[in-house]
């Protein structure tokens, strides 16, 4: 007979990029709390991942108020901590309390010139110290066009989570972004979602077996609004998303993360 797959918790994560002071992060997270109940926190885990100068803030926030909302952050350095100006460590992270870090976002990727390499020593570098890493994979539009994505993301996974053990992979997240449906208002349909997800969640069972593949949350990100997040999370295979922009607005984020009921409806 076969193993029933254990359920996997919704994760909701707003990655607010390089948007909000530590002001404007306080009434963001007062509103998000204020929007969302005790049980809809519950059911769909809920993660915002302000940048850095914000996490002071939001720590304050959560700790003092007892918020059943998670935070992290954007990106962190490869090294346990020393002479790396302008570098922040997973061990700074975690004494702020974060629990999450995303690593090789395609902003990263792009801009910063990162690669496969140093995203896997990153995702290390978070495993480490008990951080969650969120890694992102994802085609840009020249392999879209060419139908090229499922084995251009199969390879950026092997290659950002090269050596790490089934007990790691098993407590890290992966998100899907296509690059060209990122802040272009551009959304993968929902068949597109699952079509890379679900070759994520397979890849993954080659690798490390169908136990761990089926204990990985693998997110979907692009253009995520309240207005597509139901027939997103509709797909076997997407178990959340990373939202960008609609994550910038408590109230269009909370009803992101409210998605059970826009089904229900
Ligand atoms: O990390 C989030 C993604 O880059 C998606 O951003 P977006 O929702 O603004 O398209």
């Amino acid at each position: 007979m076969a193993t029933p797959t254990p359920a996997r918790r919704p994760l909701m994560a707003g990655n607010w990029k390089m948007n909000l002071n530590h002001r404007e992060a306080n009434l963001l997270i007062q509103k998000l709390a204020a929007s969302l109940n005790e049980k809809q926190l519950t059911d769909v885990e809920t993660v915002v991942l302000p940048p850095y100068t914000d996490l002071r803030t939001v720590q304050t926030l959560v700790d003092g108020d007892k918020l059943l909302i998670g935070y992290g952050a954007q990106d962190l350095s490869p090294h346990k901590g020393g002479a790396y100006t302008g570098e922040i460590s997973a061990a700074l992270l975690t004494a702020l309390g974060c629990t999450y870090v995303v690593v090789g976002h395609s902003e990263r990727r792009t801009y910063h010139h990162e690669d496969d390499a140093l995203v896997n020593a990153k995702a290390k570098a978070a495993l480490a110290s008990e951080l969650t890493p969120i890694v992102c994979v994802g085609e840009g539009l020249d392999i879209r066009e060419q139908d090229g994505q499922v084995a251009y993301v199969r390879g950026q996974l092997d290659g950002s989570l090269a050596g790490l053990t089934a007990e790691q992979v098993a407590k890290l997240v992966v998100a899907y972004e296509p690059v060209w449906a990122i802040g272009t208002g551009k959304t993968a349909t929902p068949e597109n979602a699952q079509e890379v997800c679900g070759a994520i969640r397979q890849r993954l069972a080659e690798v490390h077996g169908q136990e761990t593949a089926d204990q990985v949350r693998v997110l979907y990100g692009g253009s995520v609004k309240a207005a597509n997040i139901a027939a997103i999370m509709a797909q076997p295979d997407v178990d959340g998303a990373l939202v960008g922009g609609a994550s910038l607005d408590a109230e269009e984020f909370a009803q992101i993360c409210r998605f059970p009921e826009h089904i229900a409806r």
